[in-house]
C-alpha cells in the first residue's frame, strides 16, 4: 500500500487526504469542481463532447491539464536508452491524451504541473500496445514488438550467493514476461499493470501464467528526486547495484548505469500459493510460457531471468496488455473522475460480453487508482471468474494493494460476501439481485468503487445489468465490447431512461440510494465506450489452464493454499489438516439449486464445498440434521470443504432431519458451534474422495477443512452446499490420497494390485506407520497412482 488510510471523516476529506503525494501538484489547483451534469453529456462511445462545457466551467483543471501538455510526452532516441538496446525509437508524442471527455491538451509549458502530467501520461499510455492508429500512436513498448525484430538486450546479472538478479532497464524500456517473481523498485521507478513501484517501497509479487496476457515491467522517467544531478544519480544507482551484487557478476552492469536507469531486484517467489499448485502434476507448467509462446519460440534466453524462475518474451508475444485508444481514454477518465472532486466518489460499473477484458480493465483500472488513493472498494457481481473470492460467492471488498496477477493469486476473504452456490444466476435472478443489494449496504462511499459484472449480456442478462446500474446509481458505466458487431444496446443515459429491467422499470428512481444519491444519479451517468482491439477478444481461450472451468478450479486451489503455512514446509493436501467438528444439530444446512430428498442430504453435503453461513436465528437440532426450506441471504464468512457422516450415516438419518422454515432474508449475526480442539484428530475410517478425514456419527458431527480463522467460524451457523465443486485435482491427485485409499484397500480386504502391495510393504519395512504414510513428502511410484484409479472404480 502507498498511502496511508485517513481515519473516516468527511467523504470529501477523506478522499483528499487518501489521495497519494499530499504535494502533488494534482492538487494546487483545489478548487471544486462541480459535478458533470449527465443531461449534457453525449451518449457517444466516450464523454469527449462533454468536455468542452466542462472545460468552460472548470478553468482551474483544465488550465492545469493545458500547462500540462506542453512539456511534451517525448522520448527522442537520445534520450531514450533504446538506442542502446539495438531498438528503433522513434519520437513518441501522445496526442491523445484526454480530459474526463477527450479534450486534446496543448503544448507549450514546462510546469510543474505539466512534469506530473506527462509523468502520468506516461505511466498510462506506456502500458501497452496501441494496435490501431497511425505509427505515430505507437508506444515505445508497441515499437518492439513487431516481430522478426531482434530480441530487446537485458542487462541483468545473477547473484548465485544471494539467489537474486538484478535488472537495469533504461527509461522508457521493458520487459514483458512469463513466470512469477518478487519485484522490489531499487531505484527509479517502474510500473506493472498500471500500478507504479518506487524505490523504497516494498516488495511486491508478480505473477504472469500463460492462463492470461503476459505482464509487462516498464521503466518510466522522471525519478531523478529534485535537485539530483545526472552525475549523483548516476553514481547513486551504481552504490546501489554495488551492494546488490557481487563482484563478478556486478562489474558486467556497472557500466550500462546510468542516472536516469531503473534498477530492479528480481527474487524468487516461493509462496503457500505457488508450493500448492505447482504440487500438483497437470500444474507444474502453470508458470511456464504457452503453447503458442513455444510454437513461436518467444522465449529469449537469459540465464539471469530464469534463475529467479522469468521468461522474457518477444515478438508478437511480448505484446503484454493491448491499449487501444478508447481503452486509453477511458483510464484517463476515470482517473480525472477521482481526482477532480465531484460531489461523491466515482462509482464505476463496467460491462461488457463474455472474454471482452472487463476483468483485466479492472485490475488494470484498480492499480492505476491505487497509485493516488489507499484504498478501492470493489463489488463483484460476476459469479464465474471472481477476482478476490471462489466461484460462486458475491462480494465486497476492499483493495489496497496491487493486483499484479490473475485471480487465483489474490484470493483473500472478502470483507463481505454472499454465498450464491453456482457459476451463473439464471436459475434464481430475484436471488442474485437481492444479494447484490444486500452487499451494496455495506459500501461507505468513501472510496472509489469498481463493480465488475458478468459477461451475461442478452436477454435477461442485459436486463439484470439495467437493474445493477439503477441499484447502485452508477456514475461512470464502462461498456466494453470487440468486433464489428456490437454485442448489446450502448447504455446511454438515454436509453437507460426506457430500459426495462428485470426487477427495475421505467421511469426508475435509484433503488438503493440515499437523497443525495438519489438527486445526482438522476441525472444518468458517464459512459465510457471501450473497443478491445486484443487478438481473441470475445472468444474463450482454449489453451491450457484458459478455459473458464480450469479457472474457477485454479481460484478455489488459490482459496484452499491458504490452510498451507507460510514457512519453507512440504505441501500438505487438504485432508491432512485436522477438520473443525460441528455438531449437526447447531448448523443449518441448505443446497442452494435443487431439491435434495432430506434423506440423501448428508450424500450431498459429504465431501463438498460448502458457503460458511451466518444466520440470525438460533438454530437447534433435535440431534440430527436440521435442513433449510429456502436458501436465504445472509453473510457468508468463507467456504470450506464439508467432510459429513458417511460411516455412520444411518445413524444420522435415522432421526428425521428437522427443517428450519422459512429463514428470513436479512443480515443476522451469528450462533456458536463447537469446535476441535486444536490437537485434536479425527481417526481416518475409510477415504472418500479424498477430503474425508473421519467421522464420529455416534457424536452426530460434520468435519470441515477451511481456511476461515476459529474466532471467525464460530459465528457460523449455516452451511449452504453449492453446485461449485472441488477441484477435481484436489480429490484424485494428492499423494496421501493415495495412500490413504491404497491403505484403507488393504484393511477393508478389497484386492489391491501388487505393485501397490509392494509400495505399502516398503514403506511399512523402512518403519512408517499409518500416520506417516500420509506425510506429503511421501512419494509413490507411478504404479501405485495407476492402482488407484483402479481402486476408485471399485
Ligand atoms: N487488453 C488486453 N490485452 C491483451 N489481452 C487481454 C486484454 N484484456 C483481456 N485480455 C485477455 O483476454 C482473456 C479474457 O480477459 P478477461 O478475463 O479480462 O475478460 P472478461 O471479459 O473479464 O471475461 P469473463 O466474461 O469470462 O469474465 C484473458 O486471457 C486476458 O488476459
Amino acid at each position: 500500500m502507498k498511502v496511508h488510510k485517513a481515519s473516516s471523516r468527511s467523504k470529501n476529506e477523506q478522499r483528499n487526504a487518501t489521495k497519494r503525494h499530499p504535494k502533488s501538484k494534482w492538487r494546487v489547483h483545489n478548487k471544486r469542481i462541480r459535478s458533470l451534469d449527465p443531461s449534457q453529456l453525449t451518449s457517444s462511445p466516450t464523454v469527449a463532447k462533454v468536455v468542452p462545457q466542462l472545460a468552460n466551467r472548470q478553468k482551474s483543471k483544465l488550465k492545469r491539464l493545458q500547462k500540462a501538455h506542453a512539456k511534451a510526452v517525448t522520448l527522442s532516441p537520445e534520450e531514450s536508452n533504446f538506442v542502446r538496446a539495438k531498438v528503433r525509437v522513434p519520437p513518441v508524442t501522445f496526442p491523445h491524451v484526454h480530459t474526463n471527455g477527450g479534450t486534446e491538451l496543448e503544448t507549450g509549458s514546462d510546469s510543474e504541473d505539466s512534469r506530473d502530467w506527462s509523468s502520468y501520461a506516461k505511466s498510462v499510455l506506456q502500458n501497452g500496445l496501441e494496435m490501431k492508429g497511425g505509427e505515430e500512436d505507437l508506444t515505445p513498448v508497441a515499437r518492439v514488438q513487431l516481430e522478426d525484430e531482434e530480441p530487446p538486450e537485458y542487462h541483468a546479472q545473477y547473484d548465485h550467493v544471494q539467489n537474486h538478479t538484478v535488472l537495469v532497464l533504461q527509461q522508457g524500456q521493458f520487459l514483458c514476461f512469463r513466470g512469477k517473481c518478487l519485484l522490489t523498485c531499487l531505484s527509479g521507478r517502474v510500473e506493472v499493470m498500471g500500478f507504479t513501484i518506487e524505490q523504497g517501497q516494498q516488495p511486491y509479487p508478480l505473477f504472469s501464467p500463460p492462463s492470461h496476457c503476459p505482464l509487462t515491467i516498464i521503466a518510466l522517467g522522471d525519478c531523478a528526486p529534485p535537485g539530483r544531478n545526472r552525475k549523483e544519480g548516476r553514481l547513486e544507482a551504481k552504490a546501489i547495484v554495488r551492494k546488490h551484487l557481487s563482484s563478478e557478476p556486478r562489474k558486467r552492469l556497472l557500466s550500462e548505469v546510468d542516472s536516469d536507469s531503473c534498477v530492479v531486484l528480481l527474487q524468487p517467489l516461493d509462496t503457500p500459493l505457488v508450493r500448492f499448485l505447482t504440487s500438483f502434476g497437470e500444474l507444474d507448467h502453470l508458470f511456464g510460457l504457452s503453447s503458442k509462446e513455444l510454437r513461436s519460440q518467444a522465449a529469449v534466453h537469459n540465464t539471469a531471468f530464469s534463475a529467479v524462475g522469468l521468461t522474457a518474451l518477444r515478438g508478437l508475444c511480448a505484446r503484454g496488455l493491448v491499449v487501444s485508444r478508447s481503452y486509453r481514454e477511458a483510464l484517463s477518465s476515470l482517473l480525472n473522475a477521482w481526482e477532480g472532486d465531484f460531489d461523491r466518489c466515482p462509482i464505476i460499473l463496467v460491462c461488457g460480453a463474455k472474454n471482452s477484458g472487463k476483468s483485466s480493465f479492472n485490475r488494470h483500472l484498480i492499480n492505476t487508482l491505487l497509485n493516488h488513493t489507499a484504498s478501492v472498494e470493489y463489488l463483484e457481481c460476476d459469479l464465474g471468474q471472481t477476482e478476490f473470492t471462489p466461484p460462486g460467492c458475491l462480494s465486497l471488498s476492499t483493495v489496497t494493494e496491487p493486483l499484479l496477477g490473475p485471480p487465483f493469486t489474490h484470493q483473500r476473504e472478502a470483507e463481505h460476501m454472499v454465498f450464491y452456490g453456482q457459476s451463473d444466476c439464471q436459475a434464481d435472478l430475484d436471488r442474485y439481485l437481492d444479494s447484490l443489494k444486500s452487499l451494496w449496504r455495506y459500501y461507505s462511499g468513501e472510496s472509489p468503487i469498481v463493480i465488475n459484472t458478468m459477461g451475461w449480456v442478452k436477454g435477461h442478462g442485459f436486463q439484470v445489468l439495467v437493474d445493477l446500474i439503477r441499484f447502485f446509481s452508477v456514475t461512470h458505466l464502462v461498456q466494453l465490447s470487440y468486433g464489428d458487431a456490437p454485442q448489446c444496446a450502448n447504455l446511454t443515459p438515454e436509453f437507460l431512461r426506457s430500459a426495462h429491467g428485470f426487477q427495475t422499470h421505467p421511469p426508475a428512481q435509484p433503488v438503493l440510494a440515499d437523497e443525495l444519491d438519489g438527486h445526482l444519479a438522476s441525472r444518468g451517468h458517464v459512459l465510457l465506450s471501450i473497443h478491445s482491439e486484443f487478438e481473441g477478444a470475445g472468444t474463450s481461450g482454449e489453451m491450457r489452464h484458459q478455459r473458464s472451468n480450469e479457472l474457477r478450479d485454479l481460484a478455489l486451489l488459490g482459496y484452499f493454499s491458504q490452510l498451507q503455512s507460510a514457512g519453507p514446509c512440504p505441501v500438505r493436501p487438504l485432508h491432512c489438516f485436522t477438520p473443525y467438528q460441528v455438531p449437526l444439530s447447531a448448523v443449518a444446512l441448505g443446497v442452494t439449486h435443487c431439491e435434495v430428498a432430506p434423506d440423501h442430504i448428508l450424500y450431498a453435503a459429504n465431501a463438498s464445498l460448502v458457503g460458511l453461513c451466518c444466520l440470525g436465528e438460533k438454530v437447534v437440532g433435535r440431534g440430527g440434521p436440521v435442513l433449510l426450506s429456502q436458501t436465504p441471504i445472509c453473510p457468508c464468512v468463507g467456504l470450506g470443504a464439508s467432510v459429513s457422516a458417511l460411516k455412520g450415516r444411518n445413524a444420522a438419518t435415522r432421526k428425521r432431519p428437522r427443517t428450519l422454515a422459512k429463514t428470513s432474508r436479512r443480515n443476522f449475526p451469528g450462533l456458536r458451534n463447537k469446535e476441535t480442539p486444536a490437537n485434536a484428530h479425527c481417526i481416518p475410517s475409510f477415504p472418500v474422495q479424498g477430503v474425508l478425514r473421519g467421522v464420529d456419527m455416534a457424536r452426530g458431527l460434520y468435519f470441515l477443512v477451511t481456511p476461515v480463522p476459529p474466532a471467525v467460524l464460530r459465528q457460523v451457523n449455516c452451511l449452504l452446499l453449492g453446485e461449485v465443486t472441488l477441484p477435481k485435482m484436489l480429490l484424485t491427485m494428492q499423494l496421501a490420497t493415495i495412500v490413504d485409499a491404497l491403505l484403507a484397500a488393504c484393511l477393508e480386504g478389497l484386492e489391491v494390485p501388487t505393485q501397490s502391495c509392494r509400495v505399502i510393504a516398503g514403506c511399512r519395512e523402512s518403519g512408517s506407520d499409518n500416520e506417516d504414510l500420509r506425510q506429503p513428502d511421501y512419494r509413490l511410484t507411478d504404479a501405485a497412482s495407476l492402482s488407484f484409479s483402479f481402486l476408485l472404480r471399485k
